[in-house]
């Protein structure tokens, strides 16, 4: 029988997408909103202000991916204070600021943060009854790597 006094966990979500994915990300958003609703979001610059306005939804907002955005996420995920990336990047695209591109999805890697790149990852990511609940992902022991000797 479900157990109906599971807590529902809140999550940190942030949300990204390169200058091409933005009409896909808002449509997934605009899909996804009742879940999305039950949770913190979060975005780079423009990606955040597009999600409030299709979504009608408070995001926090960070500054625009070329300008550092992808940066300060990388850094909060390092910190613990994000759960869940949904970053569709272009693939067909150069962007400027590729190297903070790369560092984020490597942090996500390194903490070991649900990242989905597009959005059939994002779909299974937002079924998943995981979503809901309390899942440590930030949980890495990285204590041989500090106590390596040189
Ligand atoms: O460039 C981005 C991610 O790399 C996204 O930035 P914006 O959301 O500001 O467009």
């Amino acid at each position: 029988m479900a157990d109906f006094r599971k807590i529902l966990v809140r999550k940190r979500v942030a949300l990204v997408a390169h200058d091409n994915k933005k009409t896909e990300m808002m449509a997934w958003a605009e899909q996804n909103r009742a879940i999305l609703a039950q949770h913190q979001l979060y975005g780079t610059g423009t990606t955040g202000r597009m999600l409030e306005e299709v979504l009608d939804l408070p995001v926090i907002k960070l500054l625009s991916g070329p300008l550092g955005g992808d940066q300060q996420l990388g850094s909060l995920i390092a910190e613990g204070k994000i759960d869940v990336l949904i970053f569709l990047w272009d693939p067909m695209a150069a962007q400027p600021h590729d190297p903070d591109v790369k560092a984020l999805l490597r942090l996500c890697v390194v903490w070991n943060i649900p990242m989905a790149c597009n959005r059939a990852t994002a779909d299974f990511m937002l079924s998943s009854p995981l979503i809901h609940e309390d899942y440590e992902s930030h949980q890495t022991d990285y204590s041989a790597y500090l106590n390596r000797k040189m």
